[in-house]
């Protein structure tokens, strides 16, 4: 099956650094420009190549037998999370399948939600396959201990994977490992050791120089070669895996497990009443105390109302205290109806929970069930098992909203400046919500200039409203979410700068306005000007002031008008005779003529009104075509309206996907494969 070609970018040159090639119905995206032109020539250094990769390649294959798995000591008992992510059709599932198979013996039709599986005596593995939608991927690269990012070799790099670095890098970047599928589909030998080549190198350029890179070059009855597996499987099982500093910070789940427990006769009486649910999952990242707000992403915030310790489903030791079978101890996957442990009050093995330590509270690493209440319906309605669902404990700060600053960089990707007080998707911490910044510049002394525009190529302040994050903390702007789109889909990155002086940052923010007036009274070249200022003392600031009339005429602000004469001017004497300013001006105007003067003036409050109003309200703001559905959360969270999991976008016309830039070069607008398409 050949490409849409509607999708397909012409030709383009450097681009961020790297060439986006178009070469018949395939698209590229190579490092350098030599590499492009290395791939036209691989055939003539084919033969050369071959040895230098052949003798790569047996580096980098483990010598298995020096490796115990079993004598890794003093690790924590919490499954590492093993997020599997690449572009759709890349192979996903099935290196989940086939690593299931090899720690467990055990074929997994679907993956659906974490899989745990004991990997050794001091180790557990949870493998999450990484949603495409942009939602997903904002979420996994918060909960990810280390990433196995697939590439499609006989296709190359593909958007998806960019678009992912870039959040790894906001949410702090966890170990990740390159795995290139697809090789068996490169015939030639010559060919296919110049693409190892060319990925490899290109994979070092994107994480760093000698990140491990695995090969799975060609399938055995539908399963990866077993071989291949177990020497990534082997070095996953005893690598060091570093925890990031956000999760370390902050308890979170990632749920394994979900029921809807509200009573059926409420259900039956109000089909969309708000819904009482129960999550299990491990404890991850610090302890969980009592009273603790969590964050659902994508649904809000909530407090918890009830917690239970559960034993470890996925522990040799706790095993015995839950009815399983033997076989089914070293394999965990409820949401694939593998160990589905229904929650059970006599197997419950609670410890931890009337004793409970109030200062030190639930241990990381325990398992737990976590019970919320009056959660929107659309929240069980929508409920994906293809997409984990994480669980974020938040401290009391971090309840709080207000201003923030923070420090924000267009992509050099996406085709579009990020104007003033467009909506924006923010992920920042754990959640992910629409706010609508306003940018700014340092200006002269500690004036900030409010800015219509992102600058191109540099970075910007953004004020922007929403739940506090601390200082430091990274974050990622996207327009939309939507799936289909082909264009790059991170709009800018950033960290957030500050929180606690926002009401004197508002203070300092001015934009750039026209106060306008008409000549009163015209004696040569002096004339006296009303309707431009607001009071005499405002007059008195702005003496010498540069003016200028509609024709061009220039001028500059003396003084207030004397009283007597504006007095005799008006011949009322009832009429005010404050806020007129006697200008004199290089030429004689007309009493016809405008006068303007350019003011800096305060921007003032900058949550406006529209963030106070009901969503429905809202939703009419926004640009009809990002139409976003969002649940009704407005009791909760105040004016804060969090994203949902349900959206509907407009198609974009296919000719906006190109953009020309100074009436020179197209941008390239999509290197991202249409599902189910095949490379000819
Ligand atoms: N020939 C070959 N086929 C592969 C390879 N890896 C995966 N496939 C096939 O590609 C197809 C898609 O594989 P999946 O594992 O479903 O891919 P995925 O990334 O999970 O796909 P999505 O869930 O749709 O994102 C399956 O038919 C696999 O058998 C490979 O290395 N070589």
């Amino acid at each position: 099956m050949g490409i849409d070609s509607s999708w397909i970018i012409p030709y383009s040159d450097e681009y961020e650094g790297r060439v986006v090639h178009r070469r018949g119905n395939s698209l590229k995206i190579y490092d350098r420009k030599e590499e492009c032109d290395d791939d036209d020539n691989y055939t003539r250094n084919a033969e050369s190549q071959a040895a230098t990769d052949q003798k790569e390649e047996q580096h980098q294959r483990l010598d298995i037998s020096e490796i115990d798995l079993h004598t890794v000591e003093g690790e924590e008992s919490v499954p590492y999370v093993v997020l599997v992510q690449g572009p759709p059709n890349v192979g996903k599932s099935l290196l989940i399948k086939s690593l299931v198979k090899f720690f467990t013996k055990h074929h997994l039709n679907d993956v659906r939600g974490p899989v745990t599986v004991v990997s050794g005596k001091h180790r557990q593995l949870q493998f999450v396959e990484c949603p495409n939608d942009v939602n997903g991927m904002m979420d996994a690269a918060k909960y990810a201990d280390l990433v196995l990012l697939c590439i499609d070799a006989s296709y190359g790099f593909e958007m998806e994977t960019f678009e992912f670095l870039n959040l790894l890098q906001a949410h702090g970047f966890p170990d990740v490992i390159g795995v290139l599928s697809h090789l068996d589909k490169i015939k030639d030998e010559g060919k296919l050791l110049h693409t190892k080549k060319r990925l490899s190198r290109q994979f070092w350029n994107e994480i760093y120089d000698g990140a491990e890179l695995f090969y799975l070059s060609c399938l055995d009855n539908g399963m990866y070669m077993e071989d291949q597996i177990h020497n990534l499987a082997t070095f996953i099982s005893v690598m060091k895996i570093n925890p990031l500093s956000w999760q370390t910070a902050h308890p979170y789940l990632l749920v394994d497990q979900f029921e809807d427990v509200t009573s059926p006769e409420r259900e039956h009486i109000d089909k969309k009443c708000y819904r009482n649910i129960g999550m299990c999952g491990y404890l991850r990242g610090s302890n969980l105390k009592r009273g603790t707000k969590v964050h659902i992403a994508g649904v809000g915030d909530f407090p918890l109302y009830g917690i239970t310790s559960l034993a470890d489903p996925c522990s040799s030791r706790s095993a015995a205290k839950m009815r399983v079978t033997d076989k089914e101890r070293l394999f965990y996957a409820p949401m694939s109806s593998h160990g589905d442990l229904l929650y059970d009050k006599d197997a419950e093995y609670i410890d931890e929970l009337n004793d409970l330590n109030e200062i030190e509270g639930f241990r990381a690493g325990t398992y737990l069930k976590l019970e919320v209440r009056d959660i929107p319906f659309e929240m069980t309605k929508n409920i994906d098992p293809f997409c984990p669902i994480l669980v974020g404990g938040i401290s009391l700060e971090e309840e709080n909203i207000g201003y923030m600053q923070a420090r924000l960089k267009r992509h050099s990707w996406h085709i579009k400046l990020l104007k003033t007080r467009e909506p924006i998707i923010v992920s920042v911490g754990w959640r992910r919500y629409q706010t609508r910044p306003i940018y700014a510049q340092e200006g002269g002394g500690s004036r900030l200039h409010r800015i219509h525009y992102t600058p191109k190529h540099a970075d910007c302040l953004a004020m922007f409203w929403g739940p506090l994050a601390p200082p430091g903390t990274g974050f990622v702007a996207v327009h939309n979410l939507a799936g289909n789109k082909a264009a790059f889909r991170i709009s800018a990155t950033g960290f957030i700068l500050d929180f606690t002086q926002a009401a004197e940052i508002v203070a300092k923010i001015v934009k750039k306005r026209k106060q306008v007036g008409t000549p009163l009274k015209i004696f040569k070249k002096t004339a006296l000007i009303k309707d431009m200022f607001t009071s005499d003392l405002e007059i008195d600031w702005f003496k010498g002031v540069a003016i200028q009339t509609a024709r061009g005429v220039r001028g500059n602000v003396k003084k207030a008008a004397k009283k007597e004469l504006v007095r005799k001017i008006k011949n009322k004497g009832d009429q005010p005779t404050e806020r007129i300013a006697s200008c004199s001006f290089q030429h004689e105007i007309s009493l016809s003529d405008e006068v303007f003067m350019r003011v800096w003036k305060q921007v003032g409050e900058l949550k406006d009104s529209l963030d106070k109003d009901d969503p429905a309200r809202r939703q009419r703001t926004i640009e009809q075509r990002r139409a976003v559905v969002f649940m009704d959360m407005k009791h909760r969270s105040g004016n804060i309206m969090p994203i949902c999991e349900e959206y509907q976008f407009k198609r974009r016309p296919k000719e906006v996907l190109f953009k020309k830039e100074k009436g020179k070069q197209e941008i390239p607008q999509c290197t991202r494969r249409p599902k189910g398409c095949e490379v000819v």
